[in-house]
């Protein structure tokens, strides 16, 4: 039967370009072959199982990778169901060399846009000529009377066919004799690896032998009184999200997650996802613990194809910010072996997208419901993920609205809702937040003197989410905790005393001066605190906005409008309206009101340098004047 022929294709220089261009992602062709050996496996099982063929119950199946340093090839063997003559010409002559010509006569005009594509596109078979000179098959199909085929070809257009002289098992053996620049893949650490990586969980035992390794264990064994050592397979081939989630236990999902993202963390809580209809998708999805928010960049969505690795994080299947969990999708329906450009426009793909959606909203919307206590201690590690969600998906965000917990100053967990409801006789429809609650540990403590109540936000994302959550609901806003709290605050029941508060304002007026745009004295519940400043929340959200467009001239000045509250219930203040008219002392009087401004200011933000070297300054000369007392 020998034979010499000329691949079919019209585009006689495509190898060379395809080979060349898919440089930077050449593992892949591991994959393609193993998955090629399996996909023979899963067809013999099948002939099997439909009674076509008898099936021999005693039969391993089973994919062998050798690497052989000494003549520089790398073997896969499998024993699923081999070619024939005939199908060698039609799958490999036809079908796998036009898979390559499909992939050039698509993305010829692209050639530039490397990374979009590289790595998502099957090449299968045709892939192994991206790492070797030469391949060769040697495969003995299942049939009876079938003859052992070797296909040999160079990687240009040419091929031989002929009988195989070392075929004598049913089965494919296709051997890769590398190329000088890929003898990396002669390294069984980096097969290991790439095995790992995208073979890990695939269906049939997958076994990985060097020449090196067999020499070593011939030494070992022959040191250890020749005792068998039993070689195990690389990959777990039921991986857990094929088990239907009620035969998991706890335990099996945190082991797997440890396993996958080979870490020693616990995740907080996971979703396992199985579907049959409209189309077929498994997967678990872990919310990981988080120690900081910056963390959550290096969340981790594997995809699978029937087990097979695709790529880490493709969003056009997990939408974006579900990518901040950790998890594996297992999505057979997708061709995922085509390009991205395909996946976008596809509208399985946005329907797969949506789903998961649907299901991560429903899992936290029952966790909320069912195990109130376990969301809320959830909350401070999952709030960046509902929040980014949210103003990424408004899909997403409409589910799970009435679920955002907002953590008060008094460490509650609330709804939106509850704030309001509870606060409405005090400040209807507004919200008071702190964002540092340290820094801000002065104005809590005046909202807790006042039974006041405010809510912790503090994340980076939480000034957009802010504007989202104002504009979703219109009416409420919300207020820093600094902001001006002034009608909050009015002392209902304290008889105005309005000769003395303006002697207060216009004593500090006269003392401060310019410093401060606008004074107003308010009796205080607590008689430690003299002054505060509050700063309107209109005008430090404009103004935090410029400092976004540094260097723009937006045209107006964006001063945050900032209140003095001095305090006519602190001591303080009491003895320093009783000097007012003590000209002796009217140094003093000046030196102290000026610290008191600078307290104030302190406490709401950091002093720019000048005030700070005039508060120390004057902090100094209080001290004096307490020595010289
Ligand atoms: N190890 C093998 N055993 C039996 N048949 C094989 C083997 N490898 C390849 N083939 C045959 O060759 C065909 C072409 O293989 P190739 O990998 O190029 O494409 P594919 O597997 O059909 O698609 P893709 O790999 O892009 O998903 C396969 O469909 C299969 O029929």
């Amino acid at each position: 039967m020998n034979q010499k022929g000329s691949i079919s294709i019209h585009t006689e220089n495509i190898f060379p370009i395809i080979k060349k261009w898919l440089y930077s992602d050449k593992d892949i062709f591991i994959r393609e072959l193993i998955s090629n050996g399996c996909d023979a496996v899963n067809k013999h099982k099948k002939l099997i199982s439909l009674g076509e063929i008898p099936g021999d119950k005693n039969e391993e199946y089973k994919i062998n990778v050798y690497i052989d340093k000494e003549n520089s090839t790398l073997v896969f063997e499998d024993n699923g169901i081999g070619m024939s003559e005939e199908e060698v010409n039609k799958y490999i002559n036809q079908v796998a060399f036009s898979g390559a010509e499909d992939f050039f006569n698509e993305y010829k005009d692209k050639m530039n846009e490397e990374n979009d594509i590289i790595g998502h596109f099957g090449l299968g078979f045709y892939s192994s000529f991206m790492v070797s000179k030469k391949v060769q098959i040697d495969t003995l199909s299942y049939k009876e009377d079938a003859k052992p085929v070797r296909w040999i070809s160079e990687g240009g257009t040419e091929y031989e066919i002929s009988e195989s002289d070392n075929k004598t098992t049913r089965g494919t053996t296709i051997t890769l004799f590398l190329e000088d620049d890929s003898k990396e893949f002669l390294e069984e650490f980096t097969v290991r690896n790439i095995i790992d990586k995208y073979c890990s969980f695939l269906p049939v035992d997958i076994y990985l032998n060097s020449n090196e390794e067999v020499q070593k264990e011939n030494e070992e064994s022959e040191s250890e009184d020749n005792e068998v050592k039993e070689v195990t397979p690389i990959n777990d081939t039921n991986p857990l999200w094929l088990k239907s989630p009620k035969d998991c236990t706890d335990e099996e999902y945190k082991e797997f997650y440890r396993k996958v993202f080979k870490t020693f963390d616990e995740p907080l809580f996971w979703i396992h996802l199985n579907v049959d209809y409209p189309f077929n998708l498994k997967g678990i999805l872990y919310f990981p613990k988080l120690n900081n928010e910056f963390e959550l960049v290096e969340g981790k969505v594997k995809l699978y194809n029937n087990q097979v690795f695709i790529a880490d994080n493709i969003k056009e299947v997990v939408p974006e910010f579900l990518l901040l969990l950790k998890g594996v999708i297992d999505c057979p329906d997708l061709p995922l072996n085509v390009s991205r450009s395909f996946l976008q426009n596809d509208k399985d793909v946005s329907k797969i997208s949506k789903h998961i959606v649907k299901k991560v909203a429903d899992k936290l919307k029952s966790l909320f419901k069912n195990e109130r206590e376990n969301y809320e201690k959830f909350w401070d590690d999952i709030q960046v993920f509902i929040k980014f969600g949210c103003l990424k998906d408004e899909g997403f965000y409409d589910k799970v609205k009435d679920i955002i917990l907002f953590k008060t100053i008094n460490s509650e967990y609330v709804t939106l809702n509850d704030y309001l409801e509870k606060c409405k006789e005090k400040h209807e429809n507004k919200v008071f937040y702190a964002s540092n609650e340290e820094q801000q540990s002065q104005y809590i403590k005046l909202f807790k003197d006042y039974d006041l109540d405010a809510v912790v936000l503090d994340a980076t994302i939480d000034n957009h989410f802010i504007s989202m959550i104002e504009f979703k609901n219109q009416g409420v806003n919300f207020n820093r905790i600094d902001a001006d709290l002034s009608e909050v605050l009015k002392d209902k029941e304290s008889k105005e005393n309005t000769e003395e508060k303006a002697d207060i304002e216009n004593l500090f007026k006269n003392s401060v001066g310019e410093r401060i745009k606008t004074y107003s004295v308010e009796s205080l519940k607590s008689e430690d605190t003299s002054a505060i400043i509050l700063v309107s929340e209109q005008s430090r959200r404009m103004s935090e906005m410029k400092s976004q467009f540094v260097g723009m001239n937006l045209g107006m000045s964006f001063e945050e409008e900032k209140t003095l509250v001095v305090n006519d219930n602190s001591p303080i203040i009491k003895k320093l309206l009783s000097l007012k008219d003590d000209e002796n002392k009217k140094e003093q009087v000046s030196l102290i009101c000026n610290q008191i401004v600078d307290i104030a200011l302190l406490s709401n933000k950091e002093l720019d340098p000048t005030e700070l070297d005039d508060f120390i300054k004057r902090n100094n000369q209080l001290m004096n004047m307490i020595i010289s007392l």
